[in-house]
This record gives structure tokens, C-alpha cells and sequence, in this order.
């Protein structure tokens, strides 16, 4: 029992997690002493300025290295027993579809490598792309598609084997802000629906926000946490509803202020964006 679909379940534990890059004097501290829970079915994300290592810790989280100190488990099991296991599925800015095949051989890919049948791995990518709205694009291949919708190929081909935890790297970084708030609302649908929980790596205060249950705030030099903001909006009224609300603004404040407490004041007289 490793708990994978257990709601009450921890997705990913992080415990006293380190990463130091190099040795002696030239040595990077990427991360310090950090502590995480990430429970099944929650949506958490990574913020911080540059460098403050979200991106390290999520390559430990998905095994793509190795903490220097501490420990990661995922439902339970290592970070590599549950690379092996696929517990997770991963999208990173970059969709990183292959050119040559169709949206449908992208989706399918990661089933067809795992030996799923043909009959089922169709059936599987008719369903994942209906879930990502691209049914009617099948059959075209990544470079005749919108970065958008290329992404939404790289959501889909990261369900496909329905993992209960997504590793996401600013997999909207590079979208036009309307295509971005589009891609936020569905990934907030697709997540409700298939009760996947979620570690997403962004610097958009307001998109951390409006997708998650907790944001975890990061400080740089080493990689610490400085602090865990709640965010628990209430989502019933709808995604769209959700950007207008208090709370919402209320939470992008409090992610901002906690974000800001660590900068250098700025100098007087001298202008600062
Ligand atoms: N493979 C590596 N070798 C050496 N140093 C590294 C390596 N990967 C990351 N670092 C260093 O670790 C620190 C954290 O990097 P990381 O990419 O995790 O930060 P980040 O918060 O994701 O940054 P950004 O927001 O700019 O993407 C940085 O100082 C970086 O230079």
C-alpha cells in the first residue's frame, strides 16, 4: 500500500533536504533544510526569486538528482521507486514534443513505452485529448500548433499514465498572458478532475495564487523556505469568478509581501522597478 488515490495520503515529503553544487570555495548551496508536505490531491507552488533553487528541488522530487543531504519519498516510496513506478508525470516550460510524431504518438508515448496495447493506448489518447481540448487536432504534428496548444499536448501526455502527482517547471512561462490565464483554468479543471496533486514551479505571483492551495515562498543563498502561505480559496463559484475576488487579492498581497520581506530596500533617490 504506498497510498497512491488515498486522499488523506502525503504525495511527496521532503525532509531536511539539501543540495550543495561543487566543492570548496567555489561550492553552490542550492537548497538548506527543507521541509515539505505535499498532501494527495493538493495543489502546491514554488515561488521565489532567481536562483533560490524551485527548480532543484523539483528535479530531486522527480529523481532527475540527488539531494546532498535528507530524504524524499513520494506516496510513500523513494524518488526513484516511484520514477520507476511512474507515480508522477512531468512538464517542463520547454513542451519538448517529438517533431516527427502526431499529437496522438506524443500522448501515447509514455503508454506505448510502458507496453500498453495498441487498442488501449488509443483509447487512453481519445480521452486525454478531449480532457486537454484538442480531439480535433490529432492527427497534426507539434510544429503546426500554437504554444498553447503544444503545451496542452505536454499536460495531456503527463496524464496519460494517470499519475497521482504532477511536477510542473513554468509550464506556462513562455505563453501570452491570455493564453496563460486560459491554460491556468483548465489546468485547475483537469486537476479537479482527475484528483492529481500538483508541484508548480512559477515567478507569477498571481498565477500561484489563482492554482494553489498552499504557495510556498523561497529565499535565496542557500535555497531556504522562508514561509508557507495558505492560500484556500474558496473555487466553488467558478475559475473565471476566482481573479475578481477579495480573497484572491487578498492572497496575492500576502504572497507579495512575504516575497518582498527579503529584498534589499531600495536605495533613495534611485528608481526601482
Ligand atoms: N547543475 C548545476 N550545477 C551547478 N550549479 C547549479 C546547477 N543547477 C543549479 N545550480 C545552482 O543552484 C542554484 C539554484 O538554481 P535553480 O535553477 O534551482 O534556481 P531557480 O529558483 O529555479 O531559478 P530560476 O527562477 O532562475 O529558474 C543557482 O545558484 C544555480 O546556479
Amino acid at each position: 500500500m504506498n497510498g497512491v488515490g488515498d486522499p488523506t495520503a502525503v504525495a511527496v515529503q521532503v525532509d531536511g533536504v539539501g543540495r550543495v553544487f561543487g566543492t570548496g570555495p567555489a561550492a553552490v548551496v542550492a537548497l538548506e533544510g527543507i521541509e515539505l508536505a505535499v498532501h494527495a490531491g493538493e495543489f502546491v507552488s514554488l515561488i521565489g526569486p532567481s536562483g533560490c533553487g524551485k527548480s532543484t528541488l523539483l528535479r530531486l522530487i522527480a529523481d532527475l538528482d540527488r539531494p546532498t543531504t535528507g530524504r524524499i519519498s513520494v506516496f510513500g516510496r523513494g524518488a526513484e521507486q516511484a520514477r520507476l513506478a511512474h507515480d508522477y508525470g512531468i512538464a517542463f516550460q520547454q513542451a519538448g514534443l517529438l517533431p516527427w510524431r502526431t499529437v496522438r504518438a506524443n500522448v501515447e508515448l509514455p503508454l506505448a513505452l510502458h507496453g500498453t496495447d495498441k487498442r488501449a493506448c488509443r483509447d487512453r489518447a481519445e480521452e486525454l485529448l478531449a480532457l486537454v481540448g484538442l480531439s480535433d487536432f490529432a492527427e497534426h504534428f507539434p510544429d503546426q500548433l500554437s504554444g498553447g496548444m503544444q503545451q496542452r499536448v505536454a499536460i495531456g501526455r503527463a496524464l496519460a499514465e494517470r499519475p497521482s502527482l504532477l511536477l510542473m517547471d513554468e509550464p506556462f512561462g513562455a505563453l501570452d498572458e491570455m493564453t496563460r490565464e486560459r491554460l491556468q483554468t483548465e489546468l485547475v479543471r483537469i486537476c479537479v478532475e482527475t484528483g492529481a496533486a500538483v508541484v508548480f514551479v512559477t515567478h507569477s505571483i498571481p498565477e500561484a495564487v489563482y492554482l494553489s492551495d498552499r504557495v510556498v515562498v523561497m529565499s535565496p543563498r542557500p535555497g531556504r523556505i522562508r514561509e508557507v502561505v495558505d492560500v484556500a480559496l474558496d473555487r466553488r463559484g467558478g475559475a473565471e469568478q476566482l481573479r475578481e475576488e477579495d480573497a484572491y487579492f487578498d492572497a496575492v498581497r500576502r504572497v507579495r509581501a512575504v516575497l518582498h520581506a527579503g529584498s534589499p530596500a531600495p536605495v533613495r533617490g534611485v528608481e526601482t522597478r
